[in-house]
């Protein structure tokens, strides 16, 4: 309730972590899906691209007819991740699962059935680039990781019918590698994230200390004039009210200009409660001048919001014991609703003008630019 009173018209929405990690996907997929599709061409052109390979392929047709089915399947797995990306990240470690399922399979057939050496560096690579474009995202990683990971060992246990304590070494070695890799990738992600957070508590404060009144905590002049033009470009209907605490420079000279400053964030304190809804405003227009602008509201309705103002100045009951208005503190207001064609400086006028009448009239209460002076409480 008390933030919609500071906030400037048009804050910049911030992205939060889950949104950093989308915008990840987002750019990060394509990449891996482009090597995919890439490594997946390669094996269906394999005829073209390699001619120690036909000989191989040659000892099971069948099972290069389903690798290359797989190969097909594995193109549109990537281009489905990479669509499915643009939307959500919801479903995407199930697509890069199944990925790295049907490689792993085609893995397990290559090493073990083929003795092809070429899928080594492939898987490897594959894992590599999973583990560049993914680093920030753990459960897409780990599905993309576990299955090629896994069967890798699995294939060469199965290949030399014995565990290779070679093949161990080298394997434990590439295990350190990825996960040093993405310790040191995380790290440089948390620290952007990390900045990202300073950058928008920094901005966040300079955008109150430009557009909030720091005394009262209500907007400042500025900040109600930019969201008092753009209410009035797009011709809404408004009413807004000036407000003026009455014969406040003798309270300062009563009660110190200290106290002078408590008296003003009170009175903020019951423009606010005042005010009717979400978007109404309130600013401190100029030393002991308030503004408020009240949406969706004609001119009875602002009286009625200038009255409840006055009651709760009479319900806070602020001492003021050198006003000749009343033991407490109180308020002129001049209440003024846009017109067709006004503008806001004409509005700004017409408010003064009735805040005048109503400090002519006597002070402690309410003037509109059409209705002769409310009652004073
Ligand atoms: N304590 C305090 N006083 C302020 C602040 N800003 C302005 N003032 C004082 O508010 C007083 C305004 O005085 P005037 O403009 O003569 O108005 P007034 O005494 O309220 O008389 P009327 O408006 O005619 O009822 C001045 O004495 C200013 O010094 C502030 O931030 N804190």
């Amino acid at each position: 309730m008390e933030r919609r009173h500071n906030l400037p018209p048009d804050l910049p929405s911030w992205p939060t972590r889950e949104a950093m990690v989308a915008r990840g996907l987002a750019i990060n997929l394509p990449w891996l899906a482009f090597v995919n599709i890439s490594f997946a061409l390669m094996i269906l052109l394999r005829d073209i691209l390699f001619h120690d390979l036909p000989e191989t392929s040659r000892v099971s047709t069948r099972l290069m007819d389903t690798v290359d089915v797989a190969m097909g399947v594995i193109i549109l797995l990537a281009v489905a991740t990479v669509i499915l990306s643009w939307r959500t990240t919801r479903g995407v470690s199930v697509m890069l699962l199944l990925l790295s399922l049907v490689w792993s399979l085609c893995c397990y057939w290559f090493v073990t059935l083929l003795h092809l050496p070429h899928i080594w560096p492939l898987a490897i690579i594959l894992l590599l680039t999973a583990m560049a474009a993914l680093y920030f995202y753990p459960a897409g990683l780990a599905a993309f990781i576990a299955p090629l990971w896994i069967t890798l060992p699995f294939a060469s246990v199965s290949l030399n019918e014995a565990l290779n304590i070679r093949f161990a070494v080298v394997w434990s070695l590439f295990t350190l590698i990825l996960i040093c890799g993405r310790f040191i990738l995380l790290r440089w992600f948390d620290e952007a994230w990390e900045r990202n957070q300073q950058n928008q508590r920094l901005i966040a404060r300079l955008d109150l200390l430009a557009h909030q009144d720091p005394l009262t905590q209500t907007a400042n002049r500025r900040a109600m004039l930019h969201v008092l033009e753009s209410a009035v470009s797009q011709q809404r209907r408004f009413s807004v009210m000036m407000l003026d605490v009455d014969y406040f420079k003798r309270y300062n000279d009563t009660y110190g200009h200290q106290a002078g400053d408590a008296c003003l964030v009170r009175v903020a304190r019951v423009l606010k409660k005042s005010v009717r809804s979400e978007e109404d405003r309130v600013a401190r227009y100029g030393g002991e001048e308030f503004l408020t602008m009240l949406f969706d509201c004609d001119s009875e309705q602002a009286q009625e919001v200038a009255a409840r103002v006055q009651k709760g100045l009479r319900h806070a009951a602020i001492p003021h014991a050198s006003s000749p208005v009343s033991a407490v503190v109180t308020v002129s207001i001049g209440i003024a609703t846009l017109a067709p064609g006004q503008t806001a400086a004409e509005l700004i006028a017409a408010a003064d003008a009735a805040l005048y009448r109503a400090k002519e009239g006597g002070r402690n209460r309410w003037c509109s630019e059409i209705t002769p002076p409310g009652e004073p409480s």
